[in-house]
């Protein structure tokens, strides 16, 4: 069987971090671990508090992980200091660790901050060269690229000047445009658009965690990058038309859809 790691942040009402990224692996076929990097106290409308681990028992957890199950894919998520991203980027020279999928983290669907302003220039400069894709929104690629970006247009020269700066590919997503959800993956063939028809569902709490997840597992299935992201983004945009309701604020995603697809046939 395939294996996925996420190394990232435990939300506690299951519909980001670890928990959404466990449900995805799992439902997309591939056995996942995790290596934790912070306990969020969080719910659909918000996130309460947070305990970060420290670095030496994140780097516990990796060797621990790796030395028995090395993965095929790996999948890091809300990494809040400079620290944990260190222990990170020197556990995946150390085990050379592949398809590593950097989902660029920074503020919650409800507004909170998930990591420090320190910290984005060290993941800038040891985590994002390591990484096979990026998968920023588009307020993180404002941040990474220092440009604003308001078109598809402004997310092609943001995605190109993203990917040659820091030397990775790079997947802009674009859920936060208005009337489209079309996402943009700039690697070294070129720029490819995965269309995705935009679904009128208030309820989109992980859905950046749960896309970067299905694409780790795919590449861990042995997927091309272009192929992974294809059936990541089928993967969202059918967990996001089951139209789960749940909460008070943006609720989570079904990730049982599939699996109640099969059973109503
Ligand atoms: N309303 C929507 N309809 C269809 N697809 C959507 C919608 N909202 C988001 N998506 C898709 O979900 C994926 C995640 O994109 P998004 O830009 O929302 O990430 P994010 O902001 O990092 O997510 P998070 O809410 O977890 O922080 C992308 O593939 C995007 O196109
Ligand atoms: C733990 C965690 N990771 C990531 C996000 C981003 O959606 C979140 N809300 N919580």
């Amino acid at each position: 069987m395939h294996t996925a790691l996420t190394i990232a942040g435990s939300d506690s009402c299951g519909g980001a971090g670890i928990q959404a990224d466990i449900k995805t692996m799992t439902v997309n076929g591939v056995y996942a671990m995790s290596a934790i990097t912070a306990l969020t106290a969080q719910n659909t409308t918000g996130v309460t508090g947070i305990m970060e681990v420290t670095p030496e028992f994140l780097k516990k957890q990796l060797d621990a992980v790796i030395t028995d199950i090395c993965p095929d894919a790996v999948k890091i998520g809300m990494v809040s200091s400079g620290e944990l991203i260190h222990v990170i980027a020197e556990t995946i020279r150390q085990y050379q660790l592949k398809n590593v999928v950097v989902d660029t983290v920074m503020v919650a669907t409800s507004g909170a901050r998930l990591i420090s302003e320190e910290a984005i220039g060290i993941l800038k400069q040891e985590l994002l060269p390591l990484a096979d894709v990026i998968t920023p929104n588009i307020p993180e690629a404002e941040v990474l690229s220092g440009r604003k970006i308001n078109s598809e247009e402004d997310m092609m020269s943001a995605a190109e000047w993203i990917q040659k700066h820091y030397q990775c590919n790079v997947l802009l997503k674009g859920g936060h445009q208005v009337n489209t959800a079309n996402d943009l993956l700039a690697d070294a063939d070129g720029m490819h658009w995965f269309k995705g028809r935009r679904i009128d569902n208030p309820n989109t709490h992980g859905t950046g965690c749960t896309l970067s997840s299905a694409i780790a597992a795919n590449l861990a299935k042995g997927m091309t990058m272009q192929a992974a992201v294809e059936g990541a983004k089928d993967y969202i945009s059918g967990a996001l038309a089951a139209m789960l309701d749940l909460g008070k604020g943006s609720g989570p995603m079904n990730h049982a859809y599939v699996i109640d697809e099969i059973s109503q046939k």
